[in-house]
This record gives structure tokens, C-alpha cells and sequence, in this order.
């Protein structure tokens, strides 16, 4: 069952359209991912679907409510961290959380948070005064201070170490597993591919694709892609044969031979039966790497269209 619909959602600032008719719905319970280059839209999207911005045009549905017009009750349900958390530096984790908590009908206990979110050493410091990685889980136990069906996580892991974005991720998880239904702004492929069960993939303002990251890598290229040294010469046109094999390129001594998810063994197996030995032999798969930058080639992937 949907429980967050967005259609056709319309955003300009000033001459700037930041969204151009963005349509999308997530499952309840999913993690729901959002993908693009900077400036694609993604954090206005989500502004809109938390009820932090009024979108010119379209429809966003969120568990029945419309998040402008019945924002106080979105808010008690549907938990949100930000990318700049706005928090005062001076207050300590343990009153932030407590303030939190006290905006909502049904709170989470804060120690309780402390705990669950590994920041008891930490309860008495300032928020100025913590790492990243401590600034991060802060934010999560702040978006979880309501006990929220809903938490939206906007680059969360932007600026994390590879560890602490790790731990980040079985966080995310967590609270997946706890039946929270999250939707999660991100620029790390790996990030995506690992947590979310679909993504969204944002360009210029318009969803460009909805699906699993699976299903994304698989709308473009090859599958396979396999490249060595052939210890002699190859016929092309004997492995263009093969019913796996899409393509042979030569790059020097290297052969690179796309094809099916079988290229592989059909490629080796011919080789094989000629005597011929494949030296440095490099197997790729296609990546959400490789979707994302297909899919997205209206804008540079990774510059600004137009600097906020
Ligand atoms: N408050 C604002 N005033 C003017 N333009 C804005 C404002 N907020 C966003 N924009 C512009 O709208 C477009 C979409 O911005 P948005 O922040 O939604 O993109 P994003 O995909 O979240 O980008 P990033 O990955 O860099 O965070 C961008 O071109 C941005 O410069």
C-alpha cells in the first residue's frame, strides 16, 4: 500500500524550475531512495512531501493527509533530518532531544534514544562539540523522537567517514526493520544499491525512473563486460559469434567483449578449445553506477545547474 503519492509536482524559485512534474509513490515500509546530480531537486521534493514547502503545483498525498494543510498532524507521525539540522551549538544532545520530545503526543523516552543510539557518552555534550558521526546519529534520534511512521533522511551520510557511513546504513536499517518507512536522499551509489528496496532517479527536475536498483542497472548496457590479453591473435568475428557476446572492442593488445550475464563462460570456453589463454582477465558488471550516469546525462553528473 502507498503511503506516501506525489503527482506532478511543479517548483520554480523565481526563474529556476526546480521541479518540472515529479511523480512517485512509496510503499509502506520500503526504503524508498532518491537519486540525482546536485540541484536535481531532490531536497525540494522532500520539502514538499514533509509539508517544509508549499509546491506550485501538483498533488502530494502522505498516509491520507495533505502535508501543507494538516502539517501539525503530518508532524506527528512523519520524522524528518535535514541537511543543515539548524540546531543551536550550545545544546547538549540530551536537550535537544528532550525539546524535541516535547513537540510531540506520543514521544520516544530520550534516554531511551541515547541508548538505542549508541550516544550515551555523549549525552551531556554540546552539539558544536560532536563529530560527524555523532552530529548524524543525533539527527536520526531526533527524526525517531516521535516514534514516526514516516522518517525522511536527506543526505544523511554526506560527510561520513567510510566507517561511520557504514554504521549509518545498519542504522538505517534499524529502523526499517522497526516497520518505519524511510526515504532517503542520497549521491552514494553503494549507499543506494545496499539499502533501498526502490529508487527514484532525479534529473533536471523530472523523475527520470522509478525502480529497484536492480531493475535501474539493468535498463542500460551490458550486463557483462569482460576485457584481456588474448596470448594470440582472435578472430573478432568467432567471438561475435556467440549468441552471449553484444560487442568486441580491441584497445591495443586488450580484447573487451560485452554481452550476456554467460559472456564470460562462453568467451573462455571458446578460447579454451583454440588453446588460447586470456591474460589479465577483468570481469565488470554493470553498476547503478552505470545507470545512474545514463540516465542523467541531461545535466554533467556531480556539477550545480545553478548554485542555491
Ligand atoms: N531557496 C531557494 N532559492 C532559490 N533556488 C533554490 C532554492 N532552493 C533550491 N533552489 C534551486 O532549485 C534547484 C533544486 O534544488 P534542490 O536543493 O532541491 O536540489 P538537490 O537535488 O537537493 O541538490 P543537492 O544534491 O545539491 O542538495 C537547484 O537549481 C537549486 O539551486
Amino acid at each position: 500500500m502507498a503511503i506516501i503519492e506525489v503527482s506532478d509536482l511543479t517548483k520554480r524559485y523565481g526563474d529556476q524550475v526546480a521541479l518540472n512534474g515529479v511523480s512517485f509513490s512509496v510503499e509502506e515500509g520500503e526504503i524508498f531512495g532518491i537519486l540525482g546530480p546536485n540541484g536535481a531537486g531532490k531536497t525540494t521534493t522532500v520539502e514538499c512531501v514533509s509539508g517544509l514547502r508549499t509546491p506550485d503545483g501538483g498533488r502530494v498525498c502522505v498516509a491520507g493527509l495533505d502535508p501543507r494543510a494538516d502539517r501539525d498532524e503530518l508532524r506527528q507521525f512523519l520524522g524528518v533530518q535535514l541537511q543543515e539540522s539548524g540546531l543551536p551549538p550550545k545544546l547538549t544532545v540530551r536537550e535537544a532531544l528532550r525539546l524535541y520530545a516535547s513537540f510531540y503526543r506520543d514521544p520516544v523516552d530520550p534516554e531511551l534514544l541515547i541508548t538505542q543510539w549508541g550516544l550515551e557518552a555523549k549525552a551531556g555534550t554540546r552539539y558544536g562539540k560532536l563529530s560527524g558521526g555523532q552530529q548524524q546519529r543525533l539527527a536520526i534520534a531526533l527524526a525517531m523522537v516521535g516514534s514516526p511512521r514516516i522518517v525522511v533522511l536527506d543526505e544523511l551520510t554526506t560527510g561520513l567517514d567510510p566507517a561511520a557511513r557504514r554504521a549509518a546504513w545498519d542504522l538505517i536499517e534499524r529502523i526499517r526493520d522497526a516497520g518505519v518507512t524511510v526515504v532517503l536522499v542520497t549521491h552514494f551509489m553503494e549507499e543506494a544499491e545496499r539499502l533501498c528496496d526502490r529508487l527514484a532517479l532525479i534529473d533536471a527536475g523530472r523523475v527520470v525512473a522509478v525502480d529497484t536498483p536492480a531493475g535501474l542497472t539493468a535498463r542500460v548496457g551490458t550486463p557483462q563486460r569482460m576485457r584481456f590479453r588474448p596470448s594470440e591473435p582472435v578472430d573478432e568475428a568467432l567471438l561475435l559469434a556467440l549468441p552471449e557476446v553484444t560487442g568486441v572492442t580491441r584497445q591495443g593488445k586488450h580484447l573487451e567483449v560485452n554481452g550476456t550475464e554467460n559472456v564470460v563462460q562462453a568467451v573462455t570456453a571458446l578460447l579454451a578449445r583454440r588453446h588460447i589463454i586470456a591474460a589479465d582477465l577483468r570481469v565488470e558488471q554493470t553498476t547503478l553506477d552505470d545507470a545512474y550516469l545514463a540516465l542523467t546525462r541531461s545535466t554533467a553528473a556531480g556539477s550545480d545547474q545553478a548554485e542555491k
